[in-house]
Protein backbone atom coordinates (compact mmCIF):
# COMPACT_ATOMS: atom_id res chain seq x y z
CA UNK A 1 0.00 0.00 0.00
CA UNK A 2 1.21 3.58 -0.91
CA UNK A 3 2.63 5.71 2.57
CA UNK A 4 0.08 7.76 3.70
CA UNK A 5 1.65 11.06 3.06
CA UNK A 6 3.37 13.58 6.28
CA UNK A 7 0.60 15.24 8.34
CA UNK A 8 0.61 19.07 7.63
CA UNK A 9 2.26 21.34 10.21
CA UNK A 10 0.32 25.00 10.55
CA UNK A 11 2.75 27.63 9.74
CA UNK A 12 0.77 30.18 9.31
CA UNK A 13 -2.91 29.80 10.62
CA UNK A 14 -6.01 31.05 8.56
CA UNK A 15 -6.88 33.92 10.68
CA UNK A 16 -3.55 35.45 10.07
CA UNK A 17 -3.54 34.78 6.37
CA UNK A 18 -6.78 37.32 6.52
CA UNK A 19 -5.11 39.85 9.19
CA UNK A 20 -1.92 39.82 6.01
CA UNK A 21 -4.05 39.94 3.07
CA UNK A 22 -6.17 43.23 4.54
CA UNK A 23 -2.81 45.21 5.29
CA UNK A 24 -1.56 44.22 1.57
CA UNK A 25 -4.44 45.96 0.31
CA UNK A 26 -4.03 48.90 2.46
CA UNK A 27 -0.35 48.75 0.94
CA UNK A 28 -0.81 48.67 -2.38
CA UNK A 29 -4.47 50.19 -3.17
CA UNK A 30 -2.71 53.85 -3.19
CA UNK A 31 -0.47 52.86 -5.90
CA UNK A 32 -3.17 51.04 -8.31
CA UNK A 33 -6.22 52.59 -9.66
CA UNK A 34 -10.08 51.01 -10.72
CA UNK A 35 -8.37 50.68 -14.57
CA UNK A 36 -5.57 48.09 -13.21
CA UNK A 37 -5.99 44.61 -13.92
CA UNK A 38 -4.92 42.37 -11.43
CA UNK A 39 -3.79 39.32 -13.02
CA UNK A 40 -3.24 36.30 -11.15
CA UNK A 41 -1.21 33.60 -11.87
CA UNK A 42 -2.62 30.11 -12.21
CA UNK A 43 -3.77 27.72 -10.43
CA UNK A 44 -2.17 28.23 -7.09
CA UNK A 45 -2.52 32.40 -7.08
CA UNK A 46 -6.17 31.90 -6.91
CA UNK A 47 -6.92 31.81 -3.47
CA UNK A 48 -4.98 35.29 -2.54
CA UNK A 49 -6.12 36.85 -5.58
CA UNK A 50 -9.96 36.14 -4.89
CA UNK A 51 -8.97 37.26 -1.10
CA UNK A 52 -6.55 40.27 -2.54
CA UNK A 53 -9.47 41.80 -5.00
CA UNK A 54 -12.06 41.37 -2.08
CA UNK A 55 -10.01 43.31 0.24
CA UNK A 56 -9.08 46.18 -2.62
CA UNK A 57 -12.56 46.32 -2.65
CA UNK A 58 -13.21 47.06 0.95
CA UNK A 59 -10.77 49.83 0.51
CA UNK A 60 -12.88 51.25 -2.17
CA UNK A 61 -9.97 50.02 -4.76
CA UNK A 62 -12.53 48.15 -7.71
CA UNK A 63 -9.73 46.54 -9.61
CA UNK A 64 -10.10 44.68 -13.72
CA UNK A 65 -9.35 40.99 -13.22
CA UNK A 66 -7.23 38.63 -15.80
CA UNK A 67 -5.13 35.61 -15.65
CA UNK A 68 -2.31 33.86 -16.98
CA UNK A 69 -1.90 29.98 -16.33
CA UNK A 70 2.10 29.50 -16.14
CA UNK A 71 3.31 26.01 -14.10
CA UNK A 72 7.05 25.40 -13.08
CA UNK A 73 6.49 22.53 -11.08
CA UNK A 74 4.14 20.29 -12.15
CA UNK A 75 4.06 17.54 -9.27
CA UNK A 76 7.15 18.07 -8.24
CA UNK A 77 8.44 19.39 -4.87
CA UNK A 78 11.50 21.49 -7.00
CA UNK A 79 11.40 23.92 -9.78
CA UNK A 80 11.60 22.19 -12.92
CA UNK A 81 13.63 25.66 -14.26
CA UNK A 82 10.99 25.68 -16.88
CA UNK A 83 7.84 27.52 -17.63
CA UNK A 84 4.83 26.09 -19.70
CA UNK A 85 2.38 28.36 -20.26
CA UNK A 86 -1.38 26.60 -20.64
CA UNK A 87 -3.30 29.92 -21.16
CA UNK A 88 -2.41 33.61 -21.50
CA UNK A 89 -4.36 36.64 -21.07
CA UNK A 90 -7.75 36.75 -21.74
CA UNK A 91 -7.88 40.51 -22.74
CA UNK A 92 -6.00 43.00 -23.70
CA UNK A 93 -3.54 45.08 -21.03
CA UNK A 94 -2.09 47.70 -24.06
CA UNK A 95 -1.29 50.58 -21.81
CA UNK A 96 -2.61 49.21 -18.29
CA UNK A 97 -1.11 48.86 -15.15
CA UNK A 98 -0.66 45.42 -13.91
CA UNK A 99 -0.93 44.27 -10.56
CA UNK A 100 0.52 40.57 -10.65
CA UNK A 101 -0.70 37.83 -7.82
CA UNK A 102 0.80 35.21 -6.95
CA UNK A 103 0.77 33.01 -3.75
CA UNK A 104 4.81 32.11 -3.19
CA UNK A 105 7.99 33.47 -4.89
CA UNK A 106 10.65 31.00 -4.70
CA UNK A 107 13.54 30.78 -7.63
CA UNK A 108 11.80 33.90 -9.18
CA UNK A 109 10.89 32.10 -12.45
CA UNK A 110 7.40 32.04 -12.59
CA UNK A 111 7.35 36.19 -11.75
CA UNK A 112 10.09 36.88 -13.75
CA UNK A 113 8.01 34.90 -16.92
CA UNK A 114 4.65 36.63 -16.00
CA UNK A 115 5.91 39.64 -15.73
CA UNK A 116 7.66 39.73 -19.59
CA UNK A 117 4.34 38.13 -20.93
CA UNK A 118 2.55 41.36 -19.41
CA UNK A 119 5.08 43.60 -20.66
CA UNK A 120 4.65 41.75 -24.47
CA UNK A 121 1.13 42.46 -24.24
CA UNK A 122 1.98 46.15 -23.90
CA UNK A 123 1.52 47.02 -20.20
CA UNK A 124 2.22 50.25 -19.05
CA UNK A 125 3.57 49.46 -15.63
CA UNK A 126 3.48 46.35 -13.65
CA UNK A 127 3.48 45.83 -9.97
CA UNK A 128 4.02 42.39 -8.42
CA UNK A 129 2.58 41.03 -5.17
CA UNK A 130 2.76 37.47 -3.48
CA UNK A 131 1.58 36.24 -0.09
CA UNK A 132 4.95 34.31 0.07
CA UNK A 133 8.21 34.93 -0.05
CA UNK A 134 11.12 31.93 -0.06
CA UNK A 135 14.30 32.34 1.03
CA UNK A 136 16.36 31.27 -1.78
CA UNK A 137 20.64 31.89 -1.85
CA UNK A 138 20.91 34.06 -5.14
CA UNK A 139 19.64 36.99 -6.38
CA UNK A 140 16.06 37.19 -7.85
CA UNK A 141 15.14 39.47 -10.28
CA UNK A 142 12.45 40.78 -10.00
CA UNK A 143 11.77 40.79 -6.62
CA UNK A 144 7.83 41.23 -5.97
CA UNK A 145 7.22 45.24 -4.90
CA UNK A 146 4.82 43.52 -2.64
CA UNK A 147 5.23 40.46 -0.12
CA UNK A 148 2.74 39.66 2.50
CA UNK A 149 4.70 36.57 4.65
CA UNK A 150 8.47 36.11 4.53
CA UNK A 151 8.00 32.03 4.41
CA UNK A 152 10.56 29.89 6.04
CA UNK A 153 12.63 27.33 3.48
CA UNK A 154 10.07 24.03 3.54
CA UNK A 155 7.75 22.48 1.16
CA UNK A 156 4.08 25.00 1.91
CA UNK A 157 0.91 23.38 1.12
CA UNK A 158 -2.78 25.49 1.54
CA UNK A 159 -4.31 28.63 0.49
CA UNK A 160 -3.18 27.78 -3.35
CA UNK A 161 -0.34 25.40 -2.42
CA UNK A 162 -0.42 22.09 -3.59
CA UNK A 163 1.00 19.09 -3.02
CA UNK A 164 0.32 17.28 -5.98
CA UNK A 165 -2.49 18.65 -6.89
CA UNK A 166 -4.08 18.28 -3.04
CA UNK A 167 -4.50 20.57 -0.40
CA UNK A 168 -4.77 23.53 -1.99
CA UNK A 169 -8.19 24.69 -0.09
CA UNK A 170 -6.54 24.05 3.40
CA UNK A 171 -7.36 27.38 5.10
CA UNK A 172 -3.64 27.35 6.80
CA UNK A 173 -0.56 27.62 5.41
CA UNK A 174 1.20 24.67 6.37
CA UNK A 175 4.69 22.71 5.73
CA UNK A 176 4.47 19.17 4.65
CA UNK A 177 8.50 18.22 5.44
O1 LIG B 1 9.25 31.19 -7.93
P1 LIG B 1 9.02 29.86 -8.59
O2 LIG B 1 10.13 28.88 -8.30
O3 LIG B 1 8.72 29.97 -10.06
O4 LIG B 1 7.79 29.17 -7.86
C1 LIG B 1 6.57 29.81 -7.66
C2 LIG B 1 5.47 29.18 -8.47
O5 LIG B 1 5.35 27.80 -8.14
C3 LIG B 1 3.97 27.48 -7.95
O6 LIG B 1 3.35 27.25 -9.18
P2 LIG B 1 3.38 25.85 -9.95
O7 LIG B 1 4.25 26.00 -11.14
O8 LIG B 1 3.69 24.73 -9.00
O9 LIG B 1 1.91 25.72 -10.48
P3 LIG B 1 0.54 25.89 -9.67
O10 LIG B 1 0.25 27.36 -9.64
O11 LIG B 1 -0.43 25.12 -10.50
O12 LIG B 1 0.71 25.30 -8.28
C4 LIG B 1 3.41 28.75 -7.35
O13 LIG B 1 2.01 28.85 -7.54
C5 LIG B 1 4.16 29.85 -8.09
O14 LIG B 1 3.50 30.27 -9.26
N1 LIG C 1 3.11 23.71 -3.16
C1 LIG C 1 4.22 24.45 -3.25
N2 LIG C 1 4.56 25.01 -4.44
C2 LIG C 1 5.70 25.76 -4.45
N3 LIG C 1 6.26 26.42 -5.47
C3 LIG C 1 7.36 27.03 -4.98
N4 LIG C 1 7.52 26.79 -3.69
C4 LIG C 1 6.48 25.99 -3.33
C5 LIG C 1 6.09 25.39 -2.09
O1 LIG C 1 6.72 25.54 -1.03
N5 LIG C 1 4.95 24.63 -2.12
Amino acid sequence: MAEAPPTPTVLLPEAEVARIVADLATRIAPVIDDETVAAVLLTGGLWFAADLTRALSRTGRHVRFDALWLASYGDEQSSRGRIDVHAPFQRSLEGRKVLILDDVFDTGLSLAEAVRHAKEAGAAEVVTCVFARKPWPKPRAPEPDFVGWEAPNRFLVGYGLDHAGALRGLPDICALD
